[in-house]
């Protein structure tokens, strides 16, 4: 066994998965402390088995990233291929490396990899070390009385507040030494091959990605944030932050977003306080999943696994093209398609009609939203989608269903969100986007049928409640 921090001479290897940063990155400045840099993304199955549109978004996270380490070293990011169990034991062969410093990503499937390199590291003398970073506080810190995971969002976040978060550590110098590899160069990494949009589409549409471009969102947001409490809830505003892809990459850390917003949390009415509780959501999904990692495959609540849903068919090809005839589902679902993103309402919205009105296990939803978003975090994925069809933890009851007619009139009153996506410019931008042989109409048609849909999703719960 070795200690971590003592000086070896050969360099400090860096497997990076998220946490593309040079600020808050513990695991940055331990493996500098071995020595010169090395920085390793390692494209392996894992990665290539993520939906389409945030491995296009990884790759704009790797360029950012790299260009960034040129830029204070000279020396680009080592990227190989190849299962990381292999990988990385050859690496340590090479450097004489006795360590592999990570920052720990909590995901499931990256366990399943962290433990594979940890057994093929051994024979070697070889360890990882795993480092926080992703979340506002160590996982083992905020448990309940009894020592278990909490299920509920309220007390989770009350604890969480009293204990308060882990400090952001020192951001690493801005010059630093960083060891050159032999390695796949980044201009020929094509991550998203197989993306059915075109990836133009998303390019004209995503915002800028890296760290830098992280931290200008957050200050730009602190200085507008007055509103967000009562304006959060507009897709037709652009009163959020939209840090949310930034943060499932690691760009930015959430400690270093609590800590800024805190810093401005004097003299604001209520804006940023509801900001921080927004990032307590994605804390607690992510505390739920480290406690129930089939929460992507499995209904939490194991009733729910008898629930009788619709599996694939037309209602949900038609709700993935957008052609439901319900407004804001299909606006909401233009905007996905068209730019990587949808609004936290609009998702509420549009989930609760695929497996409400439309009966459709969640899990397919979930996967189209894998598939879609720029933002993609496997924890608030399964909590939201878990939360909308009534299966999950603290989740809204079944017999709660959106009425998207509703839900326009109040959160779009003028429309403008809604005109923008299926008549407006968003319009073309989608018609555009989709593969020729979906082959859809030029003009977005409306249909009824609400009232219908409601009382089938009611009668389908009351006879699963009736046994
Ligand atoms: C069905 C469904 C699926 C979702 N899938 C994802 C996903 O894959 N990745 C993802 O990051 N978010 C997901 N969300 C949560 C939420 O919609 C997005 O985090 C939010 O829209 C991001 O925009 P923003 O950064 O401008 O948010 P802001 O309103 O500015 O909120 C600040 C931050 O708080 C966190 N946050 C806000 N709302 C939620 C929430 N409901 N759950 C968890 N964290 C939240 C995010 O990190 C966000 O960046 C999902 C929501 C639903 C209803």
């Amino acid at each position: 066994m070795t200690v971590s921090g003592q000086p070896k001479g050969g360099p400090g290897i860096l497997w990076l998965s998220r946490d593309f940063r040079f600020q808050d990155n513990p695991a940055m400045l331990a493996a500098l402390r071995q020595g010169p840099l090395l920085p390793v993304f390692v494209l392996d199955g894992q990665t290539r088995a993520q939906g389409a549109t945030s491995r296009w978004r990884l790759q704009q996270a790797l360029i950012a990233f790299d260009a960034e380490l040129r830029r204070r070293s000279g020396h680009g990011l080592t990227l190989l291929e190849g299962e990381a169990d292999r990988v990385l034991p050859e690496l340590i062969r090479q450097t004489g490396a006795v360590e592999v410093h990570q920052s720990d990503w909590p995901a499931p499937q990256m366990r399943r990899v962290q433990d594979r390199v940890r057994a093929a590291l051994k024979p070697l003398g070889a360890t990882l070390v795993l480092h926080p970073g992703h979340l506002l506080a160590h996982p083992a810190r905020v448990r309940t009385g009894a020592g278990g995971a909490y299920r509920v969002y309220t007390p989770f976040a009350r604890a969480l507040r009293a204990l308060g978060p882990d400090l952001p550590v020192a951001a690493v110098g801005a010059r630093i030494s960083v060891r050159d590899m032999p390695a796949i160069p980044l201009d020929r990494l094509e991550l998203a091959p197989d993306m059915a949009r075109g990836a133009a589409v998303l390019a004209e549409h995503a915002l800028p990605a890296g760290e830098a471009a992280a931290l200008a969102r957050l200050e730009d947001f602190l200085d507008h944030a007055a509103d967000y409490a009562t304006q959060r809830d507009r897709p037709d505003l652009d009163a959020c932050s939209g840090l949310s892809e930034h943060l499932a990459l690691g760009e930015i850390s959430p400690r270093t977003v609590w800590a800024m917003a805190s810093d401005r949390l004097r003299g604001d009415a209520g804006g940023i306080a509801k900001f921080l509780s927004e990032l307590i959501w994605r804390e607690f999904a992510w505390h739920l999943l480290i406690a129930f990692p089939q929460m992507a495959e499995r209904a939490w609540r194991p009733e729910w696994d008898g629930f009788p849903w619709r599996g694939a068919g037309p209602d949900l090809t038609r709700w993935q093209r957008a052609e439901t005839g319900m407004a804001l589902v299909d606006a909401g679902l233009r905007e996905m398609w068209v730019t990587g993103r949808m609004h936290n309402r609009v998702r509420m919205v549009v989930a609760s009609y695929l497996t409400k009105h439309l009966l459709t296990d969640w899990r397919l939803g979930l996967a189209h939203f894998e598939d879609c978003l720029t933002d993609w975090d496997p924890a608030s994925n399964a909590m939201n989608w878990q939360w909308v069809a009534g299966c999950g933890p603290d989740a809204a009851p079944f017999f709660r269903i959106f009425n998207p007619e509703k839900q326009a009139a109040q959160y779009d009153p003028q429309g403008t969100y809604r005109q923008h996506w299926l008549k407006g410019d968003g319009a073309q931008a989608y018609l555009r986007a989709t593969p020729p042989r979906w082959n859809l109409p030029p003009d977005w048609r409306e249909s009824g049928g609400l009232e219908a849909g409601r009382a089938r999703a009611l009668a389908a719960y009351g006879a699963f409640r009736e046994g």
